[in-house]
């Protein structure tokens, strides 16, 4: 075989589902080919310094826009104040009422095609799933490697942790990501308006308000027996370093390409993967056998650099001699899979692609944490740190904890073109994710069957059980702007934005207002699940425990796309973990087919 377009393994995206994995079987010697459609920008300082994810998450080298919708119903989705349009003449407007003419995109969901994927945009906090999580997982296909304690080993093997002792077992001390913590010791100076936030907080949530600035140091990454019901202030973790410097798979990937003698790793950057090529003839399932792809800069038409009207250039083929991983994303992993003939047989017909394994949950159980905020002004600016909690509302369906908050002074209203807006120096906020909501009615769609067109990604916000979710942000909110009230006069009365404007009377902002605003104004931007990992039986289920695409061999798909349900509070920490699994499980089976060979096992 032609060693340029041929190798062991092949993996599309190099994010946090693709990019430890790639690099692992590189160094298990095994030749890997990484296609990545961005491109490296690990020295660009608004990557590289994690303080600046703003303009990151916002800059046009790396951005790929989707603009989603959050429900079928048009009008409801109207209502979201950051709806964008485009005014066509190559600007956006980004609001309620657009000008004449204007065209609707929708909701903005960015993310970014660069190597290291939305870890190198992100806000880098680092955060676990519950235990309950990985259990799950579990119970719905009986593979015990998933268990809670075991996962916690994957962690400790990425993790270079800089803020826990050497000796501290829970952490890892070697690994190629940076985790370090942020200095909680403002929290000592007791006549800061934010530290008589947090004493009041401390109170409403079942702490002790004497110990804020010992329990602000509290490990969001420990390893304690209640750490999924204890509401506590935490120390917010980030995958940098103490320097602030971003840390992400993309490290993990130079270091690897750094020793090209002992490792194989070959990393082809402005390369989109648009098929996945099969062999249908021999064998009893269909086995991936290679990848289409197209070379050349912004092809995809997310990417807001993209030309339109340019005629996409010709397809080029690689073969792997073992595997192909598909690592896109959640929204370009579905896409890639059903554009391969790997979808509900349906939606395939329509766009006349042939069907290669009729999976009717491909793109299917989209889900996303629910998140939102309290904003408001102070009377004068406010000094503040950063106040981190995760707690319990007394509405929450169980013991554990179901809101994390970080209150400071800053704003942060979800995305938009330019996002976030600076309401001065005294703003205020809390914002806040909700997690495990109840409804999994997301999805991403084929437009065309051209893999240059975005998929329709609709989240189905609240569609099931989302009075209750509602309920839970409401109360949440009540709690957070209740422990605002103990500022201090010299801030006090905050003039709120919402989602209880101050314009209004209190007494008009009733828990039905605050329900509505949270159901027209929540975002998100921890999608997961579009190809979910699931019982044996299930038609949703996309993949066994081993992330194989069920219906084909040599075929899986190892990214956020996989998780059964949204990993905890953060998912990028989490879909490091698992790329790190999955890499085990790919190594297990050329193991046993490299043992199965010795024993001329099928000769
Ligand atoms: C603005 C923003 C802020 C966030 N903040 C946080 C945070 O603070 N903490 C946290 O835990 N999570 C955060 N997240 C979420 C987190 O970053 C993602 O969940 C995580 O990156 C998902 O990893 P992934 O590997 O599944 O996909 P991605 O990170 O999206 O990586 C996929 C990669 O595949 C490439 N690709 C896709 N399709 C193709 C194709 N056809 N051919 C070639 N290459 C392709 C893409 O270019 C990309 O590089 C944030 C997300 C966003 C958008």
């Amino acid at each position: 075989a032609d060693p340029t377009t041929t190798y062991d393994y092949i993996v599309v995206g190099s994010g946090p589902g693709g990019g430890p994995l790639s690099a692992e079987l590189a160094r298990a010697g095994y030749s890997t080919l990484l296609i990545e459609a961005g491109t490296d920008q690990w020295d660009n300082p608004t990557y590289a310094d994690i303080q600046n994810f703003n303009e990151a998450a916002n800059d046009e080298t790396t951005r790929w826009d989707f603009w989603v919708k959050h429900s079928d119903d048009a009008a409801r989705d109207l209502k979201f104040k950051h709806t964008t349009w485009d005014t066509g003449d190559g600007t956006f407007y980004v609001g309620l009422d657009p000008p004449e003419g204007a065209k609707l995109l929708g909701i903005q969901y960015p993310r970014a095609a660069v190597l290291g994927g939305c870890a190198m945009h992100n806000a880098g906090v680092a955060s676990l799933p519950e235990d309950d999580d990985w259990n799950r997982i579990v119970n719905l296909t009986g593979d015990a490697s998933w268990e809670a304690g075991k996962m916690r080993e994957y962690l400790k093997r990425i993790e270079r942790n800089e803020y826990a002792g050497v000796d501290d077992a829970t952490h890892g001390h070697d690994g190629w990501l940076a985790i370090s913590n942020t200095d909680p010791s403002w929290a000592k100076n007791d006549s800061n308006p934010a530290v008589k936030i947090m004493k009041r907080l401390a109170q409403l949530t079942g702490q002790d308000p004497s110990q804020v600035a010992d329990l602000a140091n509290t490990d969001l990454l420990g390893d304690f027996p209640n750490r999924d019901t204890m509401s506590s202030f935490f120390n917010m973790a980030t995958h940098s370093d103490k320097n602030g410097k971003r840390a992400s798979p993309n490290n993990y990937i130079r270091a690897t390409l750094a020793d090209p003698a002992k490792y194989p790793l070959t990393v082809k950057l402005n390369t989109l993967a648009t098929k996945v090529l099969f062999n249908t003839t021999t064998g009893s399932k269909p086995r991936a056998i290679g990848i289409e792809v197209m070379e050349g800069s912004s092809l995809y038409r997310a990417d807001p650099k993209h030309i339109p009207g340019t005629t996409a250039p010709k397809v080029h083929r690689y073969f792997a001699n073992r595997e192909v991983i598909l690592s896109g994303g959640v929204f370009n992993t579905p896409q890639l899979l059903k554009l391969s003939g790997i979808g509900p047989a349906t939606e395939l017909q329509k766009f006349n692609i042939s069907v290669v394994v009729d999976s009717p949950g491909v793109g299917e159980g989209l889900t996303d944490n629910y998140e939102g905020s309290v904003l408001g002004l102070g009377k004068v600016p406010i000094e503040s740190g950063l106040i981190t909690i995760l707690f319990r509302t007394p509405n929450a369906p169980t013991a554990k904890r179901n809101i994390y908050a970080w209150c400071g002074a800053f704003s942060f209203e979800g995305f938009w073109p330019g996002y976030p807006t600076y309401y001065g120096a005294e703003q205020f906020s809390c914002a806040m994710v909700h997690v495990k909501p109840r409804s999994q009615d997301g999805s991403v769609r084929l437009t065309s069957a051209d893999p240059q067109d975005k998929p329709e990604i609709n989240f189905r916000f609240f569609e099931h059980g989302g009075d209750e979710d509602l309920s839970e942000l409401v109360s949440a909110a009540n709690i957070l702007r209740e422990s605002w009230q103990a500022a201090g006069e010299e801030v006090l009365p905050f003039n709120e934005l919402h989602p209880c404007p101050s314009s209004e009377s209190n007494s008009t902002c009733s828990e039905a207002q605050q329900a509505e605003f949270f159901k027209t104004q929540a975002y998100s931007h921890h999608a997961t699940s579009s190809c979910q990992i699931g019982a044996e039986g299930d038609e949703m289920a996309v993949l066994d425990s081993k992330f194989r695409v069920r219906g084909t061999e040599g075929l899986r798909v190892v990214d956020a796309s996989a998780f059964p349900n949204v990993p905890g509070f953060f998912p990028s920490v989490p879909t490091m973990m698992i790329s790190v699994k999955a890499a085990g499980d790919v190594l297990a089976a050329a193991r046993e087919a490299e043992a199965d060979a010795d024993a001329g096992v099928g000769k």
